[in-house]
Parts: structure tokens; C-alpha cells; sequence
């Protein structure tokens, strides 16, 4: 449904985009993560039409962005960091003006009420709060029933009931089979609502996997905690194969490793005679993988 090849976008001096490929097949949903000025937004806005690339090509269900405007803009429905919306309209009114671009628009009023925005319909836009903002510019950007969604930073400054309806709307319209751009720095978001996460560092992409796949590059993607029965020694563990990181705090030590690491902290203790009380297994968090990834692609630059 949407391809990029090749894409580069510069401002002046800076490069804000290099060499980027990306695919996302229909009904899928590839979150984009990445640091500050990696050149995310810049990459959606390549794919939404608003900017021209300088090299490369864009094709969102076969159309050119900027040379088939109008169609793409019938399938597309974007969501910015800034709506930009006249500060006079009210609520209402610009879910009226959005819908009326469309054919089969949805009930604005019903997808504003699901945003928690039901009792603000008639304020004025500028004399919403920031959150407010941000839900009515996510429902300008579904109210079409578009079938592509570029979303930029959903959920960024909103409170947690709010994130949770803009989180089921989004599963929603993935449910319907919308096929979805989402950038975010929320790892807990990314890993709840994508299929595959493309990482883009200093306007390359870095890495593209699933959340899992992303977690399993890890070099360390286990972690496990226990309350030994009696005193470990911290050195011998960290000494064993795959361990990465061992540490204690108020008698509880957690283990990061490899799987097989694992295993081998399990055997260590039985030998030593120590039981491991309240013993918890589970995956490095997405969180770590990121960290650990962008890490990497720094130190290969360097
Ligand atoms: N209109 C513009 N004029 C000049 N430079 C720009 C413009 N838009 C983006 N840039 C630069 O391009 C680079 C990529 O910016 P972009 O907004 O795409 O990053 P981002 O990954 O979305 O960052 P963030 O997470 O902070 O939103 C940055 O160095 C930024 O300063």
C-alpha cells in the first residue's frame, strides 16, 4: 500500500532523510520510532504529499503523492504534529468541513465523543488545551475513513484514560483493515499496536522487524529476577556464558542474558544448593532493545 524508495529530503546544510526504503502492505500497521531529528516526521510528510522529496519516489496504493494530489489525498488521512486549525472554528464545525471532503465520512460527532471531546463540540479550537488539540486533530484525520492513516506522535502529551481511547480507536480502524503509519517514542504504544517497527537514525533506517524480532536482536533479550534462599555471589554468576548483567538490591538479583544464560544460572545454583524463591522470567522490554539498537548504530558510525 505504501512504498518508499530511495528517499532524500535535505533543508539547507542538513539531511534530514537519506536513502530510505520502507514498505507497509495493506492493513498493516509499521510504527516508526527513533531519536529527535532522526527524520521521522519528515518521512511522513514525504508520504503524505506535504513535502516534495528530492530523491526518490513515494507511491501510496500506486499514486504519487505530489503529482496525483488529489486522489492520494482521498486516501489519505494525516495527522500532525500541529493540526493548524483556524483558532475561530469551533469543534463541530471543523469535523463538518473535514467530512465534508469525503464521500463516506464517519459520524464526527460519535468519533468525537469517543475522544472524550463530547462536551467541548462547540469551543473554539484555539481555546482548547493541548491534549484537546491533539484528539481533535486525530479525529480531522479518521473522520474521512481514510484508507491509509498517518499518524505523527498520537498520543504525545495526552493523560492515560485519554491514550487508552485513542489506543482502541486505533485498533479499531486497524480492525477495519486501515493501513497505518504511526510515530512514536512510546515503546508500550509501539509494541500494543504495530506489526513491525521501522527504526530510522540520523535519517536512515536502522533496523525494520516485528516488536518481537526487534527484543530478539538484543545481544542480552532475557531477564530474570529471584530471591536466592541464602547469599549468591554476584561474580560467579556474572562470570557464567551470555550473562550480561548481574545485580542485587535489597536481596533480590536479577540476571540479563541469553536464553541459554538462563539455564546455566539455574544449574549454577542447584549446584551451589541454592533455591531460587519468587523466580520470574521475561523479556528485555522493547524499551532496552531500542536503547541497545540506536547504541549500536552510533558506535558503527562512529
Ligand atoms: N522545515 C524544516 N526546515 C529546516 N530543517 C528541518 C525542517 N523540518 C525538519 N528539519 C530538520 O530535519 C531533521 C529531521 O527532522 P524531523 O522533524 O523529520 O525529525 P523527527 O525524527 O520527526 O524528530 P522528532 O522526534 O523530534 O519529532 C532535523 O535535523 C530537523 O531540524
Amino acid at each position: 500500500m505504501i512504498e518508499v524508495r530511495g528517499l532524500r529530503k535535505t533543508y539547507g546544510s542538513t539531511v534530514a532523510v537519506d536513502r530510505v526504503d520502507l514498505e507497509v502492505a495493506e492493513g498493516e500497521v509499521l510504527g516508526v520510532l527513533g531519536p529527535n531529528g532522526a527524520g521521522k516526521s519528515t518521512t511522513v510528510e514525504c508520504i503524505a504529499g506535504l513535502t516534495s522529496p528530492d530523491a526518490g519516489t513515494v507511491r501510496v496504493a500506486g499514486l504519487d503523492p505530489i503529482a496525483d494530489r488529489d486522489a492520494a489525498r482521498r486516501l489519505v488521512g494525516v495527522q500532525l504534529q500541529e493540526a493548524g486549525l483556524q483558532a475561530k472554528l469551533t469543534v463541530r464545525e471543523a469535523l463538518r468541513l473535514f467530512a465534508s471532503f469525503h464521500e463516506h465520512p464517519r459520524d464526527g460527532i460519535e468519533l468525537a465523543e469517543r475522544l472524550g471531546l463530547g462536551e467541548r463540540l462547540d469551543h473554539r479550537y484555539a481555546a482548547l488545551s493541548g491534549g484537546q488539540k491533539q484528539r481533535i486533530a486525530i479525529a480531522l484525520s479518521l473522520v474521512g475513513r481514510p484508507r491509509v492513516a498517518l499518524l505523527d506522535e498520537l498520543s504525545t502529551g495526552l493523560d492515560p484514560e485519554s491514550r487508552r481511547q485513542v489506543w482502541d480507536l486505533v485498533e479499531e480502524i486497524r480492525h477495519d483493515g486501515t493501513t497505518i503509519v504511526l510515530v512514536t517514542h512510546l515503546m508500550e504504544e509501539a509494541h500494543r499496536l504495530c506489526d513491525r517497527l521501522a527504526l530510522i537514525d540520523r535519517g536512515q533506517v536502522a533496523a525494520v522487524d516485528t516488536p518481537a524480532g526487534l527484543i530478539g536482536r538484543s545481544a542480552a533479550p532475557t531477564v530474570m529476577t529471584f530471591d536466592p534462599v541464602r547469599p549468591v555471589s554476584v561474580e560467579a554468576l556474572a562470570r557464567l556464558d551470555g550473562v550480561a548483567d548481574v545485580s542485587e538490591r535489597g536481596g533480590r538479583v536479577q540476571v540479563v542474558g541469553t536464553d541459554d544464560a538462563v539455564l546455566l544460572v539455574l544449574d549454577h545454583l542447584g549446584r551451589s544448593g541454592v533455591r531460587p524463591t519468587r523466580l520470574r522470567v521475561s523479556e528485555t522490554s522493547l524499551d532496552d532493545a531500542y536503547l541497545a539498537l540506536v547504541t549500536s548504530s552510533e558506535e558503527e558510525t562512529a
